[in-house]
């Protein structure tokens, strides 16, 4: 039939409809159709019936529990025995549950860590049983790993929020500046001991951290290691809002789930117009810190650091 007229809302909306089927066969369009009503009918049984944290498993991952509920994707950090570190595979995983979530149909997309750590950031005991020889590759391998890590928190085309359930080291730290929310418990600390260990800043906090709160107070966190409570990187606008420890899963979900109810292609836009103009900045800062860094990974004090660790000497 032609395509009718503009102010016929109804009509349009349903031409619209069958043309964007292009030349898909009836019974595929009715088989789709069924299998649509059936998957809403059974989340909507769902969300009244599945206790809270009981949430639908979406694909296995090692080191992640990846859920989506009630138009939130949740990707968990799931090594609570080690304080959610974040080693090689775990960064693979985030990238692909990030590529995922960036599909799916969810409005928002939440990091959060399991457990009483967010995550204690890289992985120090990455480097442990390498030969000196194989060291070079093996920095360089990761440093391209990193690069593509923090790519995808730049290129990520929702709202991304953190839910910061617990203290944050490094990376787990630096990260929240390319973050679109982050909430706090007041247990949370915040700390980027690079110095400390011979390294440098990563995940874009080198322009995101002066930027967010002062060339100065960026310093004092990210060349001198200032750790900061929850109420000061509230304070310095790194955290969106800070909550008592006692409620903070409670008060979270709700307000995340308020926010998933607002109209999906309106918040993405949004978010993309704010983010999008500072892109190309990004990915250059952010292949020039793996660059530095790359050096200060092969350095005598960023090895003596990861040594003294791993032999019990020193942590945080
Ligand atoms: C990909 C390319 C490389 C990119 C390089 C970028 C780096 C940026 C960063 O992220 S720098 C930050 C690195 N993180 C740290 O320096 C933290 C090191 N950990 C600690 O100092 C402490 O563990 C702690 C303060 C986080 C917690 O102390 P606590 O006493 O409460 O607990 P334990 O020390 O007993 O920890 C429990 C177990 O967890 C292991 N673990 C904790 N953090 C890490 C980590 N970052 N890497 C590896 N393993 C970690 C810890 O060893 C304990 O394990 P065990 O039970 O087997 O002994």
């Amino acid at each position: 039939m032609p395509k009718p007229g503009v102010f016929d809302f109804i009509n349009k909306a349903k031409w619209d409809a069958w043309n964007a089927l292009g030349s898909m066969p009836k019974e595929t369009a009715r088989q789709s159709y069924v299998d649509l009503v059936s998957s809403l009918s059974s989340s909507s049984m769902s969300s009244s019936q599945v206790k809270p944290g009981a949430d639908r498993k979406q694909q296995e991952y090692e080191n992640l529990v990846v859920t989506s509920e009630d138009g939130i994707t949740k990707i968990m950090l799931n090594r609570p025995t080690k304080k959610n570190a974040i080693n090689t595979q775990m960064y693979q995983e985030i990238i692909l549950a990030l590529k995922a979530a960036s599909k799916d149909n969810s409005v928002l997309t939440v990091l959060t860590g399991n457990g009483d750590y967010y995550c204690s950031g890289n992985d120090l005991t990455d480097f442990s049983g390498i030969t000196a020889g194989e060291i070079e590759e093996k920095v360089k391998n990761n440093l391209d790993m990193l690069r593509v890590f923090v790519n995808s928190f730049i290129d990520f085309p929702k709202p991304l929020i953190a839910v910061v359930n617990g203290p944050a080291v490094g990376i787990a730290v630096t990260i929240l500046g390319l973050c679109d929310a982050v909430y706090a418990s007041d247990r949370a600390t915040f700390h980027t001991p690079f110095s400390h260990l011979g390294l440098s800043p990563e995940g874009c906090s080198s322009y995101t951290f002066p930027k967010i709160m002062g060339p100065a107070k960026a310093i004092e966190m990210l060349v001198f290691g200032k750790k900061l409570t929850a109420e000061e990187a509230c304070a310095r606008g790194l955290v969106t809002e800070v909550f008592p420890d006692n409620t903070f899963q409670k008060q979270v979900w709700a307000r995340l789930k308020a926010y998933s109810e607002f109209p999906a292609n309106s918040i993405r836009i949004s978010k993309q117009v704010i983010r999008n103009m500072e892109k190309e900045k990004l990915y250059a800062v952010n292949a020039e810190e793996c660059s530095v860094l790359q050096e200060r990974l092969l350095s005598n004090e960023c090895i003596n650091a990861a040594v003294n660790f791993l032999s019990r000497k020193a942590k945080l």
